[in-house]
């Protein structure tokens, strides 16, 4: 053994206190993100069976990740086999598509991910209508309303059960504010708000008491840093992609926030880009905010609480770019 358990539990992203199982599919179970997700998944007790699918490879990755010694049975599908990838399954994680090169924006990756992620959903809403969908697939501001008109247009739009996954923005704030403050990234969480592309993402430092002394030039640079860390990743893979390893990790922890919920764990309360009333009235019905997760999915949507002028700049920022993306999203499902 490489390592003992306590040491293994001790780096889980996850948390353990509920008990009720679930099946979890992986769409895209093969690429950067999918086999390291996968992986992740596998070590969550909270998860009883493994669905990996993906148009190539997760057969492989499946026969891989299946010697993992925990409880979980995991199977790989081939392409032809969506349906049966996703017979029976509650929670549906979905990392399919392509990736960013330098130079790109999230949204130029739209022509090639729009229709995956439609396709998608699209067999998700005929096999596995009452799934909840996880969306990772870029660009997540509009992705996620692809999702959800796909399943309206089939009839089985639930909002309480389609999620744009927001967590590695959470998880970076926490990681660079832990920095530039000199303490562990546990005291420095901070709630990110709007979408997931450079000026839609919004962190709200001043919510947690030990990044509130950021300021000035310094605090300026780490609201870049969050609002851009995707780009950091992307022009230092150097053409090979955008964060893989950090993403799987962010996404096995919002997929555990999601099943301590279902398994009615109280106060599980996480951002998360989701349908939502609070921009309602200015034209934009996805919005991500702190969001209480429970036995049907979105429990309780939060407001965005006291922000400071600054923060109010940002979300200025954030607002009339995210309604773009949005009715991108909405248009291209609803085409003719
Ligand atoms: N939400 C976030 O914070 C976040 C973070 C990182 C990456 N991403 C996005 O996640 C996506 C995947 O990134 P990656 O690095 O894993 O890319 P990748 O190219 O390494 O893997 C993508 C996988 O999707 C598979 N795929 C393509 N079409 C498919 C289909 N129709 N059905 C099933 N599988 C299909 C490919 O075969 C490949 O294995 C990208 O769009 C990326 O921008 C999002
Ligand atoms: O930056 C990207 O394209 C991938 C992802 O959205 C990220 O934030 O790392």
């Amino acid at each position: 053994m490489l390592f003992n358990r306590t040491a293994l539990t001790a780096t889980r992203a996850f948390s353990t206190s509920a008990r009720r199982e679930t099946k979890v599919a992986v769409l895209g179970a093969g690429g950067g993100i999918g086999q390291p997700l996968s992986l992740l998944l596998k070590s969550d007790p909270l998860v009883s069976s493994l669905s990996l699918y993906d148009i190539r490879g997760a057969p492989g990755v499946a026969a891989d990740v299946s010697h993992v010694d925990t409880a979980s049975e995991v199977k790989g599908y081939a392409a032809d086999q969506l349906d049966q990838a996703l017979e029976g399954v509650k929670v549906v994680v979905i990392p399919a598509g392509v990736p960013r090169k330098p130079g790109m924006t999230r949204d130029d990756l739209f022509n090639t991910n729009a229709s995956i992620v439609r396709d998608l959903a699209a067999s998700v809403a005929r096999v596995a209508p009452e799934a909840h969908i996880l969306v990772i697939s870029n660009p997540v501001n509009s992705t996620v309303p692809i999702v959800a008109e796909t399943l309206k247009k089939a009839g089985v739009f639930d909002p309480r059960r389609v999620f744009g996954v927001t967590t590695l923005d959470v998880v970076r704030s926490a990681r660079f504010v832990g920095e530039v403050t000199g303490k562990d990234p546990k005291e420095t969480a901070i709630t990110v708000v709007g979408g997931h592309s450079g000026p839609t993402i919004v962190p709200l430092l001043s919510q947690n008491k030990n990044a509130q002394g950021v300021k000035g030039e310094v605090y300026g640079k780490v609201v870049h840093r969050i609002q851009y860390g995707g780009d950091e990743v992307v022009k230092a893979k150097d053409g090979a992609g955008s964060a893989t390893l950090s993403m799987a990790y962010a996404g096995a922890k919002f997929t555990n926030s999601l099943l301590r919920g279902l398994n009615g764990e109280k106060g599980v309360v996480t951002p998360t880009f989701v349908r939502s009333p609070l921009y309602e009235d200015q034209g934009i019905d996805f919005f991500s905010s702190n969001v209480e997760l429970g036995p049907e999915g979105v429990q309780k949507i939060h407001p965005i609480g006291e922000i400071t002028a600054e923060e109010q700049k940002l979300l200025e920022a954030c607002l009339p770019e995210l309604k773009k993306n949005i009715e991108k999203g909405k248009a291209f499902v609803n085409k003719a």
